[in-house]
């Protein structure tokens, strides 16, 4: 064969190709319009069972990013929108809008379809955790959780350290700390937070503790802007021991610019909590009365090893543990999978959590932190309060 014959077949057998590929792309749009067309018009379960068994993609999304689970959302069929979960149903798909199908849920104030998405959700999560544990099972579309695959400075630790923060006051007179992001700068810690932090060591973490007055050990882990660690200092009887990890140049300039490091009982260990979690400078305080960690460019798999590690950083069961409850919270379904995820995963190290619902959406502050709230939308920040389980 000629080797002009040859190039004639490979032609023929792209265009063969094409045009198979062309044929299967308008079936499956065919079947997937039609599954969604035939939930919308309320057709029997059973039509709509054999369609998915006939091969109509549960994946499917319209112009519209409509999918056959928002269909089944907006017609309130709870049984359909299992049977659909069952047979695969992608449950954090969003439409053109944003909405994931339980988005759409709650705004027809249907618990029912909300819950089944929602434990949908939590069910698929747990397991990525699982294999990710296990494999190097990498990030899947519906993995928002698990593996989070940002590498700008907001997304990992190593571009994070090496990126340059300036800390600065805003318009308000808050002190603020933001990182250079390519043409952006984005808020490391805002003076938002200060509504959570306010809330968390005198009445959650440190008062009720029995070692209160003796002076609590005290980790903390990421000093940012320093408004967690100055809470933990400012308290009536403040820690006997104040351990604190932080890993970059520019927060440990602005700890030593600020005292940080001539203030009573704090020790600063400088690096990563993964560089002293089982070293003797750390274990060598014997235990902790309370942990707080805040690492932001941290992904979810980070925290929870860290979780798994709590059994040997608390002292007993009258320590705390709490964490800044951020991941996910720019959807109200994304962050109650997120809450819901870390308490059963704290749950497996031995710690039971407690909840706490802390307003920070009022209409004043929305417009007052702007673009810089973007990681956290929600109205609600649910604060987590862990105590080890007695035995
Ligand atoms: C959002 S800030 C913490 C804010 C703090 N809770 C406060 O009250 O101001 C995150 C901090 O975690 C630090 N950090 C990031 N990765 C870390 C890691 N692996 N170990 C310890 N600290 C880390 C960052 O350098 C940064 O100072």
């Amino acid at each position: 064969m000629s080797t002009q014959e040859g190039s004639v077949d490979s032609d023929r057998d792209i265009s063969l190709d094409e045009a198979t590929v062309d044929f299967d792309s308008e079936l499956l749009t065919n079947l997937g319009s039609g599954l969604i067309n035939a939930i919308l018009e309320q057709e029997p379960t059973e039509v709509i069972k054999a369609l998915v068994d006939s091969g109509a993609p549960l994946w499917y999304q319209d112009e519209e990013g409509l999918s056959p689970l928002h269909a089944a959302v907006y017609v309130e069929d709870a049984e359909l929108v299992k049977l659909l979960i069952d047979e695969g149903a992608v449950w954090n798909a969003v439409d053109n809008l944003q909405n994931t199908a339980a988005d759409i849920a709650l705004s027809l104030n249907n618990q029912e379809c909300y819950t089944l998405i929602r434990d949908a959700g939590i069910r698929s999560e747990l397991l990525l955790a699982l294999l990710s544990a296990r494999s190097t099972l990498s990030s899947t579309p519906s993995s928002f959780v698990i593996r989070d695959t940002d590498d700008s400075a907001a997304g990992s630790t190593d571009a994070f350290i090496s990126s340059k923060l300036r800390f600065t006051k805003d318009e308000f007179g808050q002190e603020i700390c933001l990182l250079k992001l390519k043409d952006d700068e984005v808020g490391v810690m805002m003076g938002w937070e200060r509504e959570i932090s306010e809330f968390i060591p005198d009445t959650r973490l440190c008062e009720s503790h029995s070692n209160y007055s003796q002076g609590l050990k005290i980790l903390n882990v990421g000093f940012g802007l320093g408004i967690i660690d100055t809470f933990f200092q400012s308290v009536a009887h403040p820690p006997s021991h104040h351990v604190i990890i932080e890993p970059h140049p520019d927060v440990l300039q602005h700890m030593r610019d600020n005292g940080w490091y001539n203030k009573t009982g704090v020790k600063i260990l400088e690096g990563r909590w993964q560089d002293f979690i089982e070293s003797e400078e750390l274990l060598g305080f014997g235990g902790f009365d309370v942990i707080y960690t805040d690492t932001f460019s941290e992904n979810y798999e980070e925290l929870r090893k860290f979780f798994g590690h709590l059994p040997d950083l608390m002292d007993g069961p009258e320590s705390r543990f709490s964490f800044f409850n951020g991941l996910g919270a720019t959807n109200a379904l994304f962050y109650d999978v997120y809450t819901h995820l870390s308490e059963l995963h704290l749950a497996e190290d031995g710690l039971d959590v407690d909840w706490s619902d802390v307003e920070v959406g009022t209409d004043e502050s929305e417009n007052r932190w702007g673009k810089t709230r973007e990681y956290f939308t929600l109205p609600i920040y649910r604060l987590p309060v862990g105590h080890m389980k007695s035995i």
